[in-house]
């Protein structure tokens, strides 16, 4: 394949294989926009793309940023997801339309089942936390994905200053073009790959405690709020287990509620995660308010 001079005019500069242009006649009349002659992904660069007119468009047309890193049109775009130069390339997701948004906001009881102050066994079976997921089945995209580059099958425009911003906007329905739009990161929580075993989100998880300790600490001093919070993962959970959190006060100081928890599988051989949190008192009985420390 003979070398072919650019239309930048830069001398010695060989045209990789898919741009080379055809020798037609009829080439468009639009301006012949300067890319990167050294790309070698036209559906990466759609600037390559016009200029080589008759190559066919991959099906589907789908457009990244203006070109790869190696383009001077766009040289703060480190982080193409097409372009085969770029360490974050990503296999390609299905993309869903109409996806409506997720807020992120995990799914959690409403009213946790606590096993307070008391043994693990005897299970009731009424007792267990049931850690709904809220991991849609049918989400689209992945947490990997939300930690990726923008998808290449994004809708999301490659113009959009929102998608080479930030690598977290695979399915915004905002106005791509629109430098004010807000950033709304839709959270799904599907596995990119389908074999990756699904596990519970440890935010989720870290609500559900979240939660029960503060039902617990109500429970003992009326309205409280998480002041500290501290988790130690020791075991994923896969999601839609059954599993039954043991919470205890641990000691009262005043205002301050220390209580620690257990969480553990329905059948309370396998410890998931042990938690503690201080909860403050906000409206404190007359008592406690006289006389400090409650001692309980
Ligand atoms: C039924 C469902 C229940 C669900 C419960 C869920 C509860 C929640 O999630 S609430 C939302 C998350 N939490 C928040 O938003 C709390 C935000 N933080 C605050 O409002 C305040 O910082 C608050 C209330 C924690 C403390 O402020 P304030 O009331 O002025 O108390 P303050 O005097 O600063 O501290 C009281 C004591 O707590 C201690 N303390 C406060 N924060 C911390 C902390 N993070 N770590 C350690 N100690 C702390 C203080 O040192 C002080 O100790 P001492 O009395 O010995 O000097």
């Amino acid at each position: 394949m003979s070398p072919v001079v650019s239309p930048l005019g830069v001398p010695n500069v060989p045209w990789c294989p898919s741009h080379i242009p055809p020798a037609v006649p009829n080439v468009p009349s639009e301006p012949i926009v300067p890319f990167c002659p050294q790309c070698p992904c036209v559906p990466c660069c759609p600037l390559a793309v016009r200029a080589v007119p008759n190559v066919p468009l991959p099906s589907p047309v789908s457009l990244c940023c203006p070109c790869c890193p190696h383009c001077p049109q766009c040289p703060q775009c480190p982080h193409c997801p097409r372009c085969p130069h770029c360490p974050c390339a990503v296999p390609a997701v299905p993309s869903v339309p109409n996806v409506p948004i997720v807020p992120d906001v995990p799914i959690v009881p409403s009213v946790p089942v606590l096993s307070l102050l008391s043994p693990l066994s005897p299970l009731s079976p009424l007792s267990p936390v049931s850690l709904l997921s809220p991991m849609s089945p049918v989400s689209p995209m992945s947490p990997l994905s939300l930690m990726s580059p923008m998808s290449p099958m994004s809708p999301v425009s490659p113009m959009s200053p929102l998608s080479l911003m930030s690598p977290v906007s695979p399915m915004s329905p905002l106005s791509p073009m629109s430098p004010v739009s807000p950033f709304v990161p839709i959270v799904p929580f599907v596995p990119i790959v389908p074999d990756v075993p699904r596990l519970a989100h440890g935010g989720a998880i870290a609500t559900l405690i979240d939660t029960s300790l503060g039902t617990l600490a109500l429970a003992v001093a009326g309205r409280v709020v998480t002041a500290n919070l501290s988790i130690d993962y020791l075991a994923p959970v896969p999601l839609r287990s059954v599993l039954l959190l043991e919470a205890f006060l641990q000691r009262r100081q005043g205002r301050k509620l220390f209580l620690g928890c257990d969480l553990w599988d329905a059948e309370g051989t396998t410890l998931h995660a042990k938690a503690t949190g201080l909860f403050i008192q906000q409206d404190p009985p007359k008592e406690a308010a006289r006389g400090g420390d409650s001692g309980r």
